[in-house]
């Protein structure tokens, strides 16, 4: 295992209604200490505008609308995340090698390409739902499969759960970024999260980056909750 060595490896996630939501937390948080993320509920209520003043905060930002369509649809959207100043964006890896290949390669022509990284897996899946859309045989060898497809199709990285960091780890080094949401400390509840593992586990197993949001952005004090995280992690 190779524990990844990262500086600021916590993304939050703003998993908030509306922009007043989350600006609540990013007030009280610290540009230099972690990024976030942005996601489909608070980007459709509150647009392109509100990613901007993010960045304009000193945030870096991961834009999380996870495109997953035809490649010349998700090579535009990929484009127009660029245009905002995001740092990270992401799609499915399930879209396939042409999609894949055509958002890479669109992001090659702009000035500031953002990291473009694939889910695998979404960590809110077991076996039996992977089953269930039709998909056989072990979640890990699935993950492991489109994170092949996605360093072939020369991504920069991969979601996947904390679970599976380890075993890509081992397949392919340090070519692909590992972004890990399913992260709970061990007090914290797993809400839909099916692969979890704890902060220190995570990195442990190799992870670069964390994707944390409930069990920070539905504390009690959000601010210990981080600060816990943080201390669990250094
Ligand atoms: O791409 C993601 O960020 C993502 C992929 C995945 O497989 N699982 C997953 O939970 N996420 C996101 O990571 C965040 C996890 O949030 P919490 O479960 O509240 O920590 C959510 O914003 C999800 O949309």
């Amino acid at each position: 295992m190779t524990k990844s060595t990262t500086d600021r490896p916590l993304i939050i996630a703003l998993d908030y209604p509306n922009a007043a939501a989350a600006w609540t937390l990013l007030h009280q948080l610290d540009p230099r200490r972690c990024r976030v993320k942005i996601g489909k509920e608070l980007f459709t209520r509150e647009g392109p505008a509100l990613v901007k003043q993010v960045i304009a905060a000193g945030f870096d930002v991961f834009l999380d609308l996870k495109f997953h369509d035809i490649p010349n649809t998700v090579a535009a959207a990929v484009a127009a995340a660029a245009d905002l100043g995001v740092w990270m964006v992401n799609v499915h890896a399930s879209g396939g090698p042409r999609m894949l290949i055509a958002a890479r390669e669109r992001l090659a022509t702009v000035a500031q390409p953002p990291l473009l990284i694939a889910v695998t897996v979404l960590t809110s899946f077991d076996q039996a739902e992977l089953a269930a859309v039709g998909c056989a045989g072990e979640t890990a060898a699935r993950v492991l499969h489109l994170a092949r497809l996605t360093a072939a199709a020369g991504l920069d990285g991969v979601v996947c759960s904390p679970q599976e960091a380890a075993l890509i780890r081992a397949d392919s080094g340090a070519r692909l970024v590992l972004v890990t949401p399913g992260v709970r400390p061990l007090t914290a509840a797993t809400d839909d999260q099916q692969r979890v593992m704890t902060p220190a586990a995570a990195r442990a197993a190799g992870a670069d980056y964390l994707v944390i949001g409930r069990p920070i952005t539905a504390a009690p004090d959000p601010l210990a909750a981080l600060a816990a995280i943080e201390s669990e992690l250094n």
